[in-house]
């Protein structure tokens, strides 16, 4: 469980320019269900009252994050962003200037629009001391391909789960394994492999499936389809009185 005494920090990395979902403006300004993507991941990490404050890294040439209300919610602020996500994340826990190494904090993709306020509690209390992060076993028979596209291997099932975010560190620690990581020229795609990289071993949280990354041009459907999902559940939820 995260430590009781720690403050929780967040930080969403939000300075990519979305080239795989090819759209004419970065992903995480298309609009589902009548706010943008950006609106929806914001404002699902605020719905956490235990995060002190939340840092969003934006791309140093991003005009559209001003324009959004959220950008003017009390606990939010920007850093500029770097040439990857991980150059990116160190950015953003650079900005955290009133953050202590022992606090902690939670890394969100700006591209996740559909978390659940759930799930971010789930995490906090599943959290390890070497951190945890979200994540999801997998269904499907793994393969490993070889550069001809042809089968190499067939992983063992059991032991495979697809990453997702958040993930939930101390400061400190996140720092300084991206800055050994990126000094080593290290690829990193996620938070934890830097830190799997200086021998921790994170706790995989089980998360939901919705919780996707708007990545390709059929992720938005998609996320747009989960979103009023959720809505509709919500909706319901609340209607919803106990028989006397
Ligand atoms: N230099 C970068 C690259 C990515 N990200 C962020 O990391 C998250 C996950 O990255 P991804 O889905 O790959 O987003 P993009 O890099 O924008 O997409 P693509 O790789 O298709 O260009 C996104 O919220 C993205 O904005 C970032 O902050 N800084
Ligand atoms: C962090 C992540 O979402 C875990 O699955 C994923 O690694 C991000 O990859 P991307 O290439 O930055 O989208």
């Amino acid at each position: 469980m995260l430590p009781p005494d720690a403050r929780l920090f967040g930080l969403i990395p939000a300075a990519g320019h979305g080239s795989r979902m090819g759209a004419a403006l970065p992903k995480q300004y298309l609009v589902l269900q009548g706010r943008t993507v950006a609106e929806h991941t914001v404002s699902r990490l605020l719905a956490c009252e235990r995060l002190v404050r939340l840092v969003v890294v934006v791309a140093p040439d991003d005009r559209r994050w001003p324009e959004l209300p959220v950008a003017t919610a009390p606990r939010v602020s920007t850093v500029p962003g770097g040439a990857t996500r991980a150059e990116s994340v160190l950015a953003g826990l650079q900005a955290l200037t009133d953050a202590a190494d022992d606090d902690w904090v939670l890394v969100h993709d700006m591209a996740r629009p559909c978390l659940r306020l759930a799930d971010i509690e789930k995490l906090l209390q599943a959290c390890g001391p070497q951190g945890a992060i979200l994540a999801l076993p997998v269904a499907d028979t793994i393969k490993q391909a070889d550069a001809a596209g042809q089968i190499s291997a067939t992983l063992p099932r059991s032991e495979i789960w697809r990453a997702l975010t958040p993930q939930l560190f101390p400061i400190g620690a996140l720092r300084h394994a991206l800055e050994q990581a990126l000094s080593k020229s290290q690829a990193i795609t996620d938070e934890a492999s830097a830190l799997e990289l200086i021998g921790w071993r994170p706790t995989l949280v089980e998360g939901h499936a919705d919780n996707i990354k708007v990545t390709w041009p059929a992720d938005l459907p998609l996320a747009g389809f989960f979103l009023q999902q959720q809505h509709q559940q919500q909706q319901e939820s609340e209607c919803w009185q106990p028989s006397v």
